[in-house]
């Protein structure tokens, strides 16, 4: 099943002041569209608004899915701050969202997802005997554990090591393969590598940006991937 392209078109004003003026943000059906731009541009807020949760924002405009449904019962949202709940462990964490909706958690796939992130000697832990980078792991696992055709993800990878963030990427692009992702980003490398579209955000509003040729998930030494961050950077610098 791939996911749905989503559009959002429209203008935000906090107490009558323009966050952001008319633009336009499309995002890859199926595919994964990276959001980068300088702290306190609004991209977190573009991100809760496509997940219809509360801004402080006035929007004017439209969000829409390209198949017509509503959104609402079809994103998994990963947040900057990880909300965990500090008297669940790992595994009840992880298995929130089915418990939250009444369902039965799926324990199989739990597990699976417990061990591929890393956390198996950690599931009976509670969020305070957790480092953040662990803490961060537990929040992304919550998020793959949805298995919905839309996820909104704000800086996942953030509070990981080198190492630990590429094979994170690898992780969440092959457990979301065929969803529409929305992720917000401050590093030009990972939306180098994960990204088929990548919007530059700037208080003058948002520019598209070609990523790489080569089909992503890119290899973390692929030439071309590797040439293209630093360009971004650079862009990056030049709207800061
Ligand atoms: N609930 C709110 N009420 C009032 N202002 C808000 C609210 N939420 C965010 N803002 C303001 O809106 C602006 C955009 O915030 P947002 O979190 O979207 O930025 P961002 O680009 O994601 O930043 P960062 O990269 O630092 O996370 C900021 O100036 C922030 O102070």
């Amino acid at each position: 099943m791939t996911g749905p392209g989503i559009r959002l078109d429209g203008s935000g004003t906090i107490s009558g002041t323009a966050l952001f003026r008319h633009l336009t943000l499309e995002l890859v059906p199926g595919g994964w569209t990276c959001l980068l731009g300088p702290s306190g541009v609004g991209k977190s807020t573009l991100l809760r608004l496509i997940a219809g949760l509360d801004t402080g924002v006035t929007f004017d405009g439209t969000i829409t899915a390209s198949d017509g449904q509503p959104m609402a019962g079809r994103i998994a949202y990963m947040q900057q701050s990880d909300l965990l709940l500090p008297w669940l462990d790992v595994h009840g964490n992880v298995m929130l969202g089915a418990r939250l909706r009444g369902d039965d958690p799926d324990r199989a796939r739990a597990d699976r997802l417990i061990d591929r992130l890393g956390l198996a000697e950690h599931a009976h832990k509670r969020p305070a005997a957790l480092s953040g980078g662990q803490r961060q792991r537990v929040a992304l696992a919550r998020t793959l554990m949805e298995d919905h055709p839309i996820a909104l993800l704000d800086e996942p990878f953030s509070a990981l090591d080198a190492r630990l963030r590429s094979e994170m990427q690898e992780l969440s692009s092959e457990t979301l393969k065929g969803s529409t992702v929305l992720i917000v980003t401050h590093d030009p490398a990972e939306a180098a590598r994960l990204a088929n579209r990548i919007y530059l955000m700037s208080p003058a509003g948002l520019e598209q940006i070609e990523p790489p040729s080569t089909l992503a998930i890119r290899a973390v030494d692929d030439p071309e991937m590797l040439r293209f961050q630093a360009e971004l950077l650079a862009m990056m610098r030049e709207v800061a």
